[in-house]
């Protein structure tokens, strides 16, 4: 979870409780397991006493949402300094307040560490590109990719039209998977806020299998929209009379899946029975552990190579398995066809794995407060720590299948561990056998220094080429394998980023950036 306002508040409604962020900390503070999970994972605990954090926004880029830092530092009492070379976001002093703010509830800004910040920049989002956000909640990310697509110049959002009106210029998407049902509906809630909502859509999900491609049929949907409205109007005229006006506005849920335009194939055809779609697809969490949720419609064999960890081969497309429903997207996305078509993958993918959001300092600290027994079980419990680096491969695997031949895929966490980082990429390198290569990101962007990242482990790069490991799971190869493997860990080691809190004063964050090659 992100160190900002945002994802605070949801943290906040989790816990019901009123936390404050401490800014001095005492390391014997910290729990045992969690001191002892530091030192296996050679984290270095005093990122916890890094006392000067500062805090990072986002200005909203909506021409109708604008604020100048001059009038937020006015706002908050407080200096608020552009980042150079970041476009839109400021600095602030880490000890300040958002949520009473007025440009916050207004929603011109954005709480957003710079770390994630530079992570949706690594995509290069482009006008009319379709991007898939995995596990996207509570939706900073999100929220910042459908800024870029809709404030983009070719993408106009005219707020001068009426307000039931449709905005039907959207080109380009993004789709939003997260598993836990409350996390989606903040991000929803920041949609709208920021008057964002028409360019996304939300599933409930799980990331590792899930399988809607892009919006496939936004013109045909569009000049259906349109017919509609067209028709409206002239009944609307000939009749003299109010009835039978269509709404045009976006409802949230999936109630209104009948209403507006149907798009050929595979429509849900009434909503009990998308709802009923919605509940076989999908079972809802209930406690927010990293549950994993098979799509109804995956054959025994998928299901099979699913749990040994083969996620399809980083390519294929299943079968189709009927619409899913979203749990939120404007009339214009909710209609979709979902074709299930190679032509119809995603241009980006960020997958923002979950993790052990061991370097979000800000909120670590905060369980000062809420208690750490709520860490523990929500971060800590064995058997999640046992499965977390499956689930964070499942995820880059599913990613990489829904993103098209020569699209990017960011990978990234808010852990320090080699474990949830430079290892999960470098199984997944070694897995696609030269169908995927990092890219380069820009290390010291913005003047902000860089960690060095880790060497991942060779056992687990060797095994996942097949090759022959030794009871204990080590590895030792002949001259010629030791010297590629040495080659391979160190471009892992210089082809990712990470964040340091000591070094960068960010959170602490890790990011991957690699193009799809086939
Ligand atoms: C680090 S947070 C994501 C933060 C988010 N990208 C943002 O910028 O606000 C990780 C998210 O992964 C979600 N998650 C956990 N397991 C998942 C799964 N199997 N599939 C999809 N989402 C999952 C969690 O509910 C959580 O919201």
């Amino acid at each position: 979870m992100d160190s900002d306002s945002d994802c605070d508040a949801v943290a906040m409604n989790i816990q019901g409780g009123n936390a404050s962020q401490a800014r001095t900390f005492s390391l014997e503070n910290l729990p045992a397991e969690f001191v002892s999970f530091l030192a296996k994972n050679e984290i270095d605990p005093a990122i916890y006493t890094v006392i000067d954090l500062p805090r990072y926004v986002r200005l909203n880029p909506d021409p109708h949402l604008t604020i100048t830092p001059q009038e937020l530092e006015k706002q908050l009492g407080t200096k608020v300094e552009p980042v150079p070379g970041l476009e839109a976001f400021c600095k602030l002093s880490g000890s300040v307040k958002l949520r009473n703010c007025q440009a916050y509830k207004d929603g011109r800004i954005f709480g957003m560490d710079l770390s994630s910040g530079i992570a949706v920049y690594a995509l290069d989002v482009q006008p009319g590109e379709h991007v898939l956000d995995i596990c996207c909640a509570p939706g900073a990310k999100l929220c910042m990719v459908a800024g870029l697509l809709t404030n983009s110049g070719n993408v106009c959002s005219d707020r001068s039209r009426a307000s039931n009106q449709l905005q039907m210029d959207i080109t380009g998407t993004v789709t939003g998977v997260d598993i836990s049902a409350h996390r989606l509906s903040t991000c929803r809630a920041l949609l709208k806020r920021h008057r964002l909502q028409q360019c996304a859509r939300l599933f409930q999900a799980d990331g590792t299998t899930f399988s809607v491609m892009r919006p496939s049929a936004l013109d045909a949907i569009r000049a259906r929209i349109m017919a509609g409205i067209a028709k409206s109007k002239a009944e609307q005229q000939a009749q003299n009379t109010t009835q039978g006006k269509r709404s045009l506005d976006d409802s949230d849920d999936y109630s209104g899946i009948d209403s507006g335009a149907q798009c050929g194939n595979g429509g849900a055809s009434s909503s009990s029975q998308a709802r009923q779609q919605f509940h076989t697809n999908y079972t809802p969490d209930a406690d927010n552990s990293v549950k994993r949720q098979m799509l109804s419609g995956l054959t025994p064999q998928q299901r099979e190579d699913q749990e040994r960890g083969h996620v399809f081969n980083g390519t294929e497309i299943p079968p189709s398995q009927g619409k899913v429903v979203p749990f939120y997207a404007p009339k214009i996305l909710r209609n979709d066809p979902q074709t299930q078509s190679e032509s119809y993958k995603y241009d980006k993918v960020i997958v923002d794995a979950e993790c052990t959001h061991d370097g979000s300092i800000a909120h670590i600290l905060k369980y000062e407060t809420w208690g750490w027994d709520s860490f523990h079980k929500n971060f800590m419990a064995q058997d999640r720590l046992d499965s977390l680096a499956d689930l964070q491969r499942g995820l880059l695997m599913n990613g990489f299948r829904l993103t098209k031949a020569g699209g990017i895929v960011v990978y990234s966490t808010c852990s320090l561990s080699r474990a949830q980082n430079e290892d999960v990429v470098a199984w997944f390198l070694a897995k696609m056998q030269g169908r995927a290569v990092l890219e380069p990101l820009p290390k010291h962007a913005l003047g902000i220094p860089t960690a060095n990242c880790k060497k991942p482990c060779r056992s687990i790069v060797a095994s996942a080429l097949g090759l022959q490991t030794a009871d204990d799971g080590s590895w030792q190869g002949s001259a010629e394998q030791e010297a590629e493997m040495e080659q391979f860990q160190n471009h892992v080691m210089d082809m990712c980023l990470r964040y340091d809190p000591l070094a960068s004063h960010t959170s602490g964050f890790f990011l991957a950036r690699i193009r799809k090659i086939a």
